[in-house]
């Protein structure tokens, strides 16, 4: 038995049992964390995120050996145990908890970079919370046919992959959006290797307001079923939406969930295209549980 001193955070609703184990001594198990994440008989949340140093992770090489900068690790978990390679809102929420409780610093312009398994990930401050460097995207190559419970009709779906693996699907109108059931995981055929998050999405009206592409999306993640946002299913529904959309789509989006908004930008950088996501974060309480 331990002690573990938690923080509970979100971003956008979409949240986070976080807590700092620097040298990687409070490894918790699948079942420990099927049963902190349980909203009925737990504290509830859609993950867990372990702060750790990643020179005290296996996993934590790789970071290192890209930017040796990444002192930091985002140690993340889906509320069913399993690993996830990158969460978009948990990376912001992450950097809070780290600067609250004196673990980094990131003054104005300062740039962090974070460790994750799907590589690292810079962040830096503005003004409504924080913007992370999600790197190069990448189409995944499947396009497979997804059926949602309530939808009466399969539609293909866009693989795109950004850090961690989605699944896009464009849907025909907002009432057609509400009408899924996403508390049923959503069949994909053929079925991705590793599974996949998968998103559903309907264009604003209009798409695009001055300047900007708008779309609303309902998210069924992998490994925490419907959530009330998705950080990296925000970045790659805008792709999506912009791929579909063609050549004369916008490069910036405001990106509508149930918890609230997220921004992404497509930008030019030397190695390729990036894209960027923005958003708030929020550490609501902290606690003590034993494990
Ligand atoms: N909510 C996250 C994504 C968390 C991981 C995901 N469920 C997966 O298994 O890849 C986000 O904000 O990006």
């Amino acid at each position: 038995m331990a002690e573990l001193h938690f923080t509970k955070g979100h971003g956008t609703g979409n949240d986070f049992i976080l807590y700092a184990d620097p040298d990687g001594k409070l490894t918790l198990t699948p079942e420990q964390i099927r049963a902190l994440c349980d909203r009925h008989f737990g504290i509830g949340a859609d993950g867990v995120i372990r702060a750790v140093r990643s020179r005290s992770l296996p996993d934590g090489a790789a970071a290192l050996a890209e930017d040796d900068a990444a002192e930091w690790f985002m140690d993340y978990h889906n509320s069913d145990g399993s690993v996830s390679e990158m969460c978009g809102n948990g990376i912001r929420v992450y950097v809070k908890f780290l600067v609250e409780n004196g673990l980094a610093e990131l003054g104005p312009g300062d740039t962090l970079p974070i460790g994750t398994r799907g590589g690292v990930r810079d962040i830096q401050g503005n003004a409504t919370g924080y913007q992370v460097d999600m790197g190069r995207w990448s189409l995944s190559g499947s396009e497979p046919l997804v059926r949602a419970r309530n939808l009466k009709v399969a539609r293909p779906g866009l693989g795109i992959e950004v850090g961690n693996p989605h699944v896009i699907v464009a849907l025909s109108s907002e009432e057609e959006l509400e009408s899924a059931d996403l508390a049923w995981i959503p069949v994909l055929d053929p079925e991705p290797e590793n599974g996949a998050n998968v998103e559903f999405v309907v264009p604003r009206e209009p798409l695009v307001q001055d300047g900007v592409g708008r779309i609303r999306m309902r998210v069924h993640e992998r490994g925490s079923g419907e959530t009330l946002s998705c950080g990296t299913g925000a970045v790659a529904a805008a792709l999506a939406t912009r791929h579909w959309a063609g050549e004369s789509a916008p490069s910036q989006w405001r990106v509508d969930v149930p918890g609230g908004t997220l921004g992404v930008r497509m930008w030019p950088a030397e190695d390729g295209e990036h894209v960027s996501l923005s958003g708030p974060a929020e550490l609501v309480f902290d606690g003590m549980v034993t494990v």
